[in-house]
Order: C-alpha cells, then structure tokens, then sequence
C-alpha cells in the first residue's frame, strides 16, 4: 500500500492517465479521489460507471449533444468530458465496456479533441484520466474482449491495490479508522478489544474492505458497551459462520420477504455481493428484519429482498 500511495504522490501532478487495478472493495474508489485531489487541478472529480452506461446513450453521455441532435435531444447538454474540465475523469469499470465505448473512448485519448452528437464544433478534451478495473486486462485482450491500443494508452501508470488478505498488517489500523468514522457519524465512542483485532486478523476477507467496513459497523451496532469485543462479531471462524452454525430457519409462520419490483441490472449485482452466509448473518444479526439487515449490508431496501429471493432464502417469523 505504500507503494501505492508513493506511486500517487509521484503521479498526482503530472497529466499523465492512472490506472487503477484491484479486486472489488480494495479501495479504487478512494485512489482515484487522492490522484484528484493531490493533482492540484481545480476543476470537478466527474465519475462514469461505464459498465451502468446503456450502449444507446454511451457517445452522448461522455461527449454530450446539441439540441435536436436525436428524438429527444430537446436541449444542448454537455457530455461528462465537458463537466470535468479542468478537473478528472474517473472511468469506473473500464474492463466491462463494449467494443463500440473502447474506440469511442481511444479516439478522444489519442486525439484530446471531440465533438458533440449532433455538434460540428471540435472541443479540446481538459481532463486527466484516472481507469479503474476489477478484471484481468491481459486475459481480457487475450481473450480478445479489450483492446491492446487502448489499454496501453490508459496504463501508463498502473496502479495495483493489494487484496486485504494479502496485507493482515492494515487490518487493525483500518479496522480502527473505520470504527472512528461510524463513530463520528453515530455519535458513538467504540474502542475495539484486542480480542476482536485477533479475530479480524483470522479473516480472510473476499469482500476486501468493503466486507471488513459492514463487519466493524455491524458488531458495533451489536456491542453491549464501547468495547467491541470477539462476541460483538456474529462469526467466530475466519469471518464467516461455520457449516454448523448457520442460523437455523425454524419451520411454519408466514415467510415475510418483502415482494419489491426487480432492481435493475447494476443494483441487481450489488446485492449480489453479498454472499449467502453473510446474507444470513446480517439477518440473525439483525434478528430477521430485513430493513435492519439491508442497514448493515448497505444495501435498499429491493436489492435485500431480490438477494434473499435469488438466495431461495425463507424467512419466518419466529
Ligand atoms: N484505506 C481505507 N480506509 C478506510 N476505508 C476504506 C479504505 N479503502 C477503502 N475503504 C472503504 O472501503 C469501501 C470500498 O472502497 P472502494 O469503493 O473505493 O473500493 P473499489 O475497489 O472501488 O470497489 P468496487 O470495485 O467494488 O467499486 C468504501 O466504503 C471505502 O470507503
């Protein structure tokens, strides 16, 4: 990691594209922000979750349009190179775009210049690129699903997160820096027990720290007092409940999951971040209610209750 934070400091200044690899909840996120905010550029941190981008909408959205440009194009509106100008461009989720976004995109990298749909004016691209990817580029562009020219021009300099299991040694700084943050925002006063340290150093954590950040909230949420003890946490082997001891679903009553509309696509995938067994966790935790148990995972209300359905998890009442 500080290498990573060295490598930041060394690049923040310059123009130069970062992209940033790592498993989902390493923190690529918050990289881009500090490539941003250590830049000294004064313009916005504008973000694209190019994989949530519909293929119709792609070239208007990072381009923008005229007016009367399409059906619908009733005003001239700017496309997201446009919004950060002067400022960064973060492209969440690089290794998920289509062919026809990869060009789009390697052109305006090549050139620095682009037009509005519908435009006929040539606009200078301000932006400093920062990319970031959950997936393994080279196997992408092996397997023919990413372009060579365009991984090239955004991985000048890469940037590779760690996952947490690969560096335990941040675990409990992080843990406690996650910890104050609840606090401040809780108004709480939480102090973690050695004993709890010991535990999430046992953790292998898939999640990375995303899973560590829903683990500290939830047994403070569940401490008796301000020390979040071993006990706090509802698992007891390597953050994640033993076969034996998955909650037990008792028979009868009327199940209670919540009938909401299917989220789309993107929400669909978040809710399924969370795994089975810490699905079911976060209920006993948050003794069967769904709402509580959406609060800890950090999920809505629809994403809870598409997840248990996906799951064939049946809840009762007790
Ligand atoms: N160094 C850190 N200290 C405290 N919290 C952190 C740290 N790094 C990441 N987090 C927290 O972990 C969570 C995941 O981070 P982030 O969204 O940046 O990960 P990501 O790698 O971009 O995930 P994804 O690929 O799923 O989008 C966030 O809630 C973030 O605040």
């Amino acid at each position: 990691m500080r290498t990573a934070t060295d490598t930041v400091r060394r690049v923040a200044p310059t123009d130069l594209p970062v992209l940033i690899l790592g498993e989902s909840g390493t923190g690529k996120g918050l990289f881009a922000e500090m490539v941003h905010r250590q830049s000294g550029r004064c313009g916005p941190l504008v973000k694209v979750n190019c994989a949530a981008l519909p293929e119709a909408l792609i070239e208007s959205e990072l381009f923008g349009h005229e007016r009367g440009a399409f059906t619908g194009a009733s005003a001239e509106r700017k496309g997201r190179f446009e919004l950060a100008a002067g400022g960064t461009l973060f492209l969440d989720e690089i290794g998920d775009t289509s062919p026809a976004f990869q060009v789009k995109l390697l052109r305006v990298l090549q050139d620095g210049e682009f037009e509005r749909v519908g435009g006929t004016r040539t606009l200078r691209a301000d932006v400093r690129i920062v990319a970031a990817t959950n997936r393994d580029l080279t196997a992408a562009i092996a397997a023919g699903a990413f372009r060579a020219d365009l991984f090239y021009r955004l991985s000048v300099v890469p940037l590779t997160l760690p996952p947490l299991r690969d560096r335990r040694q941040d675990i409990p700084e992080l843990a406690r820096r996650i910890l104050d943050d609840f606090d401040r925002a809780n108004g709480g006063r939480h102090t973690l027990g050695k004993d709890a340290i010991d535990l999430l150093l046992t953790c292998d954590f898939p999640g990375n720290i995303r899973e560590l950040e829903n683990c500290v909230k939830r047994a403070a949420v569940m401490a008796d007092g301000p020390v979040v003890s071993a006990t706090s946490f509802s698992c007891r082997q390597g953050c994640r409940p033993s076969p034996g001891a998955s909650p037990a679903v008792p028979p009868a009553a009327p199940a209670m999951i919540i009938a909401g509309d299917r989220p789309d696509n993107a929400s669909a995938e978040v809710a399924l971040r969370v795994g089975r067994d810490e699905l079911l966790e976060a209920l006993a935790t948050a003794g069967w209610s769904q709402a509580k148990a959406a609060r800890l995972l950090g999920l809505s209300a629809r994403q809870i209750g598409y997840a248990i359905r996906k799951y064939g998890i049946v809840l009762r009442k007790w």
